[in-house]
């Protein structure tokens, strides 16, 4: 198939950036031609639309033919079926015969397009088109290759060049010579005198290097306000600037503080594309108010009469007189233009367009060579080095501006990334040159300091600093913001270790989803909207694409404002807050492409006053980068288990806040335990009773604790009613040795109806008494994290004591590091162990409802849990006898119920605690202040 399909399309789809839709669209467009696509699935795909009338035809800018399509008119009620044309697409004019390169009429650029019509741009009719104006059309788009031509031909000119005005850049570019400097005057008065003194030294570097100079700008440093200055001394200096970016809305940016700034800018690219503050500054509209304007328009109207004369005329000799009659007034018209567009593009100072916009065929080809003396090219690392050179050869000088620790634009081929592409201009030539061609702006004017330390350790050297401005800045200090906690901390982290919240298994997919941290993310969107922080003022960032759906799913419709996006879209943005899910939770420690370090630096740089990071530690720590991160986050932000979240399920998390069970709580649960356990046991004493039912009045949380108790005493148990009439009863169970393997079928059900009864109110809840081990463990590693973090606020403080006793300090703390490590694998073992099911090949959580055989002492979920199910049949059965015999007693299942860890196991784990501890203790001691404090 691929060969079939035009190669270049197919390298276009793999190196440029190309959403799936566009590349659905190249993919069918081709195919069309191939096989019988059917014309009308085209149509409903939005990407044809068939049997359209001319409305009008005129003639535009650049003396092109403007068709203006409509839908036929008898059929009453005109409006274009929905379809996804937009000003810019390039499109296919055919007849009705179908959309077959032999019927093609021409090809053109949608100008408009409105719910009635759509307006087309012909490109290659150089002698007017003659439509019947009675007959049908179709309308199609096709690929657009017009980016991926422009950059070839730049290539292919960059191939070629031997002489011009850029050689010596192109030299210094490609390391043929080195780059050169010249004298400049030191008393340089900036036009804005706020800038910092990073950015002055960016300044003054730019104007006193010879061909290159790049400008590394990290994150919230004012990049954009120091190209502005850069290009404001070039222009004072009587330089001609060519300003470039990838995007059109950096260069829009670009275009509104030159403006305002007083400079003569004037920006490329077709209007439509253009904010609307923008375009009086378009070319277009430049033109419509220059001289020659209205002498262009005279033309224009002769063409139209002249045209419209030709249909009329009988003649076959008049006809053909007329033809050359039009074909002249449009070669005068093009002349008349092309003069029109070199003046009023000499006139500006600086000349703005995005990068491919910068391509010889469009408005520059009417400039020589040689006009411009500069190039400056913004976004520079997020720009594919071939589109650079489209601005580069027209350049004498270039200035390159961006940041190559965010993100490149995805290569997709790894044949291309492995021979280059995927290396910025910018990268390449910091490699090459190093600090003789860059100079970084280190103030950064965006985040809290707590945010800001971690990226600017593991990204830039440490060199950043937090301007005092946003220094110390937090959610609580904006207008209408409460202080509560989520809003006083810069850093929180909502770690899901070990609370089961598993990445979703999508086989085939390569995007990943979590919908525990989507509850998650939920919860925590709910306290910030709730203290007063706006939606729009907070951002969500995930790295999958299905996650971002998810999430999107769930708080859209709530929150309308609030900005969900991947983080590649969230590239060059910044937010108040930022809620960055990872996703990644599996016992493989696999995270994909989180492993690209430049993805997450530019996830955690978007946040302003706060960032929230929803992960799971266990699966993203493998990876040394993100561990950095968790670190930092652990050291110096705010840590809470995920743990706190899922005690109350997202439908009623008006008690979400409350975080884990306080010790009243605990009581309070245990002392209902007792009373249950009591009343239950009063009436296994009365033979007569066969069954004990509970009032409705009884809560979920209470029915738990009841069926938790039957458990435990070998009793059935069910929940019967909806609602508020959901009662439970507890009866005893059928008596007589050889039913037993009925029984333990019977009680596999029950614990399963026990489970979708919560299922009602939210994720399963936390059994109360029984297998809290796991949690208690993590509720104590909690515990540490934060005596840790406390200690070592202590220490910092009594650092200054003494220089004696710091060095002390300094070899307990080592000593104490290590220990809370070996503590830490430990409990990550029993935590990792403890997960899923036992059973072979099943996944099942095992955290929140799951039983341990005592007969091979392993967890297993509660499909599984039944000995005769994973092999333990036989033990099970000759236990149950021996304790039936010598005990009198019946128990249903096999055995006595014990959900708790392995005895074992847990006296193990004791153990080691209790030497953990006393080791601590002792290490503590020898710290005498420390000890007065406890
Ligand atoms: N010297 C300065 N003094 C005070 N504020 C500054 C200074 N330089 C930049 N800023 C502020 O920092 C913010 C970002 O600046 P700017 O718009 O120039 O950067 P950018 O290029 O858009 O972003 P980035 O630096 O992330 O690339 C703006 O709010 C700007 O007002
Ligand atoms: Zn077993
Ligand atoms: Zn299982």
């Amino acid at each position: 198939y691929t060969k079939q399909v035009n190669e270049s399309l197919v390298f276009k789809m793999l190196t440029l950036k190309r959403s799936e839709s566009e590349c659905f669209l190249l993919l069918c467009t081709c195919r069309l031609w191939q096989e019988n696509v059917s014309l009308k699935d085209l149509q409903s795909k939005g990407v044809c639309l068939l049997k359209l009338q001319i409305g009008s035809q005129s003639t535009g800018l650049y003396g092109r033919s403007l068709l203006l399509l409509e839908p036929r008119k008898h059929m009453g009620v005109s409006v274009l079926p929905s379809n996804n044309f937009g000003p810019g697409d390039i499109v296919g004019l055919y007849d009705l015969d179908g959309c077959k390169p032999s019927s093609q009429l021409c090809t053109g650029v949608v100008t408009r397009i409105s719910q009635s019509a759509v307006t087309v741009a012909c490109e290659d009719s150089p002698d007017g088109l003659n439509l019947d104006t009675d007959a049908l059309y179709n309308l199609m788009k096709l690929a657009n290759d017009v980016t991926y031509k422009r950059m070839k031909k730049a290539l292919n000119t960059l191939n070629g060049y031997s002489s011009g005005p850029a050689a010596d850049l192109i030299s210094v570019l490609f390391g043929y010579s080195e780059p050169g400097s010249i004298s400049q005057p030191n008393d340089l008065s900036f036009l804005n005198t706020g800038l910092d003194e990073s950015q002055r030294q960016a300044v003054s570097f730019a104007l006193s290097q010879r061909e290159v100079a790049v400008i590394h700008g990290p994150p919230g440093t004012g990049k954009t306000t120091t190209v502005v200055e850069i290009i404001l001394q070039a222009v004072k200096q009587g330089q001609k600037v060519l300003c470039c970016a990838g995007s059109n809305v950096a260069v829009d940016n670009l275009v509104e503080r030159l403006a305002k700034a007083k400079a003569k800018v004037l920006r490329l690219g077709h209007p439509a594309r253009l904010l609307e503050s923008i375009q009086k500054h378009s070319l277009d509209a430049v033109l419509a108010h220059s001289d020659n304007t209205n002498i262009i328009a005279d033309i224009r109207k002769d063409i139209d009469k002249a045209f419209m004369g030709m249909k009329k005329m009988n003649d076959k000799r008049d006809r053909i007189h007329l033809k050359r009659e039009v074909g002249e007034l449009r070669k005068e018209l093009r002349t008349r233009e092309a003069t029109a567009i070199a003046e009023v593009l000499k006139r500006a100072d600086v000349v703005l367009a995005t990068n491919t916009g910068a391509n010889d065929g469009g408005p520059l080809k009417n400039l020589p060579v040689d006009h411009f003396d500069w190039v400056v090219i913004d976004e520079c690392a997020q720009a594919l080095e071939s589109s650079c050179w489209i601005a580069l050869l027209r350049g004498r000088k270039c200035i390159l501006a961006g940041d190559y620790k965010q993100l490149p634009p995805t290569i997709k081929s790894h044949t291309a990334a492995s021979k280059g592409l995927s290396v910025s201009l910018m990268e390449r030539l910091i490699q090459k040159y190093g600090d003789s061609v860059v100079r970084m702006l280190t103030v950064q004017y965006r985040m809290n300091i707590n945010i800001m330390t971690w990226a600017s350790e593991q990204m830039y050297q440490g060199q950043l600093t937090a301007h005092s401005s946003v220094e110390k800045h937090l959610l609580k200090d904006l207008p209408g913001v409460a202080s509560v906690e989520e809003t006083s901390t810069p850093l929180l982290l909502i770690d899901t270790a070990g609370c089961g919240l598993s990445e979703m298994e999508v086989t085939d997919e390569q995007s990943k989803g979590n919908q525990g941290e989507v509850d998650i993310v939920e919860l925590h969107i709910k306290a910030l909207t709730e203290a007063g922080v706006k939606p729009k003022d907070i951002a969500v960032i995930a790295p999958y694409n299905l996650q971002v759906d998810l999430l999107r799913q769930r708080l859209s419709a709530r929150h309308p404002d609030l900005e969900i996006k991947s983080v590649d879209g969230f590239q060059g943005r910044e937010k108040e807050a930022v809620v960055l899910t990872l996703v990644r939770s599996n016992r493989k420690g696999e995270i994909g492409f989180l492993a690209e370090d430049r993805r997450i630096n530019v996830a955690v740089t978007r946040a302003r006053r706060h960032l929230a990071l929803v992960c799971d530690t266990q699966t993203v720590q493998t990876h040394g980068f993100l561990k950095t991160l968790i670190d930092h986050m652990t050291q110096h932000g705010d840590v809470r288990t995920a743990f706190e979240y899922l005690q109350v399920g997202p439908s009623t998390h008006s008690q979400a806040r409350r975080s884990t069970p306080t010790e009243e709580e605990q009581r309070l649960t245990q002392i209902k335990y007792l009373e249950i356990k009591g009343q239950v046991e009063w009436f296994l004493q009365d033979p007569d009773q066969t069954e004990l039912r509970f009032p409705s009045s009884l809560n979920s949380h209470d029915r738990l604790l009841v069926h938790q108790v039957a458990e435990e005493l070998g009793l059935n148990h069910e929940s019967q009613g909806e609602g508020k009439d959901r009662c439970i009863t507890v009866s005893r169970p059928p008596t007589g040795p050889n039913e037993a393997g009925e029984e333990e079928e019977q009680q596999a059900l029950q614990p399963a109806a026990a489970l979708e009864e919560d299922s009602v109110t939210g994720p399963p809840v936390e059994q109360p008494a029984a297998p809290a081990d796991l949690k208690t463990l993590h509720l104590e590693r909690m515990r540490r994290e934060q005596e840790k973090r406390e200690q070592k606020k202590r220490e910092q403080e009594k650092h200054l004591d003494t220089v004696r006793t710091a060095g002390q300090t300094q070899t307990a703390k080592k000593a104490k590091a290590k220990a809370d490590v070996d503590f830490d694998t430990l409990i990550d073992a029993v935590v990792k162990a403890e997960r899923v099911c036992s059973f072979v090949k099943c996944k099942t959580l095992v955290i929140h409802l799951g039983q341990l055989c005592l007969f091979c002492n392993r967890q297993y979920c509660l499909g599984h849990h039944i000995p005769e199910v994973h092999g333990c049949g036989d033990q099970a059965k000759a236990n149950a006898r021996m304790r039936i015999s010598k005990e009198g007693v019946l128990y249903a299942g096999s055995g006595h119920k014990d959900k708790s860890v392995d005895p074992n196991k847990k006296a193990y784990l004791h153990r080691k605690l209790d030497s953990k501890l006393k080791d601590m203790e002792k290490q503590r001691k020898t710290k005498p202040k420390e000890s007065d404090n406890n």
